[in-house]
């Protein structure tokens, strides 16, 4: 049944009449306890919603859209191992990644978790040696940098923890590269030394175009130093694909897999974490997939008035399918999560960003959000004047921290910094939600004729997410957090978020346009008119 067709979502729709007549400043005003009431714990995050243009009937009629769509049979069946992934056959079993490992999980009569562990091992005993310098390169020396070769899944997690574990990497100096402009890669090399170098070549399927060109690059810059006999030192892969790492040349010894029931976007916790493990140790990584976990069981269990995925992902279904809204911001009060917006438009857009269900029936109403962010308080002083005084709907997301791992003093010595940083949080959701009226700015002494200017309309929603510190726990906890939302998202609108068929058809025309662009390539009249121009001004220009 499409969510259209459930007596809740006939409700909601009535219901956003009735709510767009209050303003979240009248909803205060109405309700004391509303900070409080509207608030949830989920392990060591503190969780707000009270900001949000709801009241006790929005929720009443979201936790029968949850029932309606059979949200809690849904998750058991992920959770359990059932092949929700209809359109690819598979099993959803990224949680399984963080089971304790006297933990059970059985797949088509298999144990899963003792994979899990066994791979976590081998995991921890090569980045020891990394670590401690016994593994060493093809010239006896210990390996100084790890530079992680991958895109999407393979990249962005790796990428967006190590950056958000800064304070936490005591290994080896960790690189990555991606784009298959080859200025990342040369860039990334530039300064390096190819003795003290590993590569780890991340690709579930191993066969990512832009994965294997810079996999081949960066071989053969190594080889032309070292030798052909050098690869074995220096490459290590992850992947699920055995026969095609074989092919490139790394031992399989070298190679640490994972399986067809996690997908890139919910890997970051498997091997694809390898290099972040390199940096910050077996230890840390474990506490990593504990805080992932300490959220999984609180997804699992919780009842849904207190169930913090839970109530994020109806919320969101709220905005985007009721309210209309198109995008979401994602505003982390921490530089070091600046890549945290990135990580998780590829969790929410390549999930969810769908018009079918799991059926290929039409889902009938909008879906998918448009996540962007940048990290606070930069924003700020760059996008937030639409936020507060634009015509546009959008939810934002606060995420801060009570401690700073370091800190300094802010410019009157009294303050440190990070405080200062956290009331700017505060204050933006404060003023996006209440605003200043008319009344207030004329009190203020302000010419009547300049006051629409500065009337900030307020009544825009966000959820605030406060954690004690940015740990490895704490962003395990994060990341679990929002990848359950994704899931309620996509489970009340019945789309498989688990595949992603939309990026083929780029991959596959990428292919077919290739010996256009390459030598003796050009123009052809097979091709529509606005090809044809771009690929005749190419080799314009590079004439
Ligand atoms: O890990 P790989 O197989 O190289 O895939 C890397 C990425 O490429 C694909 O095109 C998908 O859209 C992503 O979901 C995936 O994470």
């Amino acid at each position: 049944m499409s969510v259209a067709d459930t007596s809740a979502w006939g409700a909601l729709t009535e219901h956003a009449d009735s709510i767009a007549t209050r303003s979240i400043r009248e909803l205060f005003a109405a309700d004391s306890g509303r900070g409080a009431a509207m608030s949830v714990r989920a392990g060591d995050l503190y969780i707000d919603y009270s900001k949000h243009r709801i009241n006790g009937e929005t929720l009443r009629l979201l936790h029968l859209l949850a029932r309606e769509t059979h949200l809690f049979e849904q998750r058991d069946a992920m959770l359990r191992g059932d092949r929700i992934n209809v359109s690819e056959n598979r099993s959803v079993l990224h949680t399984a990644l963080r089971r304790r490992r006297d933990e059970k999980l059985f797949l088509d009569g298999h144990d899963v978790v003792q994979d899990v562990h066994a791979v976590l091992d081998a995991m921890g005993d090569f980045t020891d040696r990394v670590r401690d310098g016994s593994w060493t390169g093809a010239d006896g020396g210990a390996i100084t940098t790890v530079v992680n070769i991958g895109i999407g899944g393979s990249d962005l997690g790796p990428v967006m923890v190590h950056r958000a574990l800064r304070e936490y990497c005591d290994g080896p100096d960790v690189r990555f590269v991606s784009n298959v402009d080859p200025s990342d890669l040369l860039s990334t090399l530039a300064d390096l030394d190819p003795a003290t170098t590993l590569f780890v070549v991340v690709s579930k399927t191993f066969s990512t175009f832009e994965t294997m060109a810079n996999a081949h690059a960066a071989r053969r810059w190594l080889v032309d130093e070292l030798g052909e006999d050098a690869v074995g030192k220096h490459f290590v892969a992850v992947s699920t694909n055995a026969d095609l790492v074989a092919e490139f040349g790394i031992e399989p010894s070298n190679v640490f897999g994972f399986w067809d029931w996690v997908g890139g976007r919910y890997s970051v916790g498997s091997a694809v974490g390898l290099s972040v493990m390199a940096a910050i140790g077996r230890e840390r990584f474990a506490e990593f997939l504990e805080g992932f976990r300490i959220v999984d069981e609180h997804f699992a269990t919780a009842p849904i008035q207190s169930n913090a995925p839970v109530i994020l992902g109806l919320l969101s279904v709220w905005y985007a399918s009721v309210l209309d809204a198109d995008a979401r911001a994602v505003l982390p009060y921490a530089n070091d999560l600046a890549r945290l917006p990135a990580y998780l438009q590829q969790l929410a857009m390549e999930s969810n960003g769908k018009s079918v269900r799991g059926d290929g029936k039409p889902v009938g109403v909008p879906t998918g959000e448009v996540i962007w962010g940048e990290a606070g308080t930069n924003g700020q002083h760059a996008f937030h004047q639409l936020l507060h005084q634009g015509t546009r709907l959008v939810p934002a997301d606060f995420i801060g921290f009570a401690r700073a791992g370091q800190d300094v003093a802010s410019s009157d010595g009294g303050t440190a910094m990070h405080e200062v940083l956290t009331a700017n949080m505060f204050a933006q959701s404060r003023v996006l939600a209440f605003g200043k009226t008319r009344v207030e700015v004329i009190a203020d002494g302000v010419d009547p004729n300049l006051a629409p200017h500065k009337v900030m309309p307020g009544d825009r929603p966000s959820t605030t997410i406060l954690a004690p510190e940015l740990s490895p726990s704490t962003l395990g906890q994060i990341i679990a957090l929002y990848e359950h939302q994704v899931f309620v998202q996509g489970a009340v609108w019945g789309i498989d978020s688990f595949d992603q068929w939309g990026v083929e058809l780029g991959k596959a025309s990428a292919v077919e346009l290739a010996p256009a662009l390459a030598s003796g390539g050009g123009p052809s009249d097979a091709m529509d008119s606005s090809t044809r121009e771009l690929v005749a001004a190419f080799w314009k220009e590079r004439a």
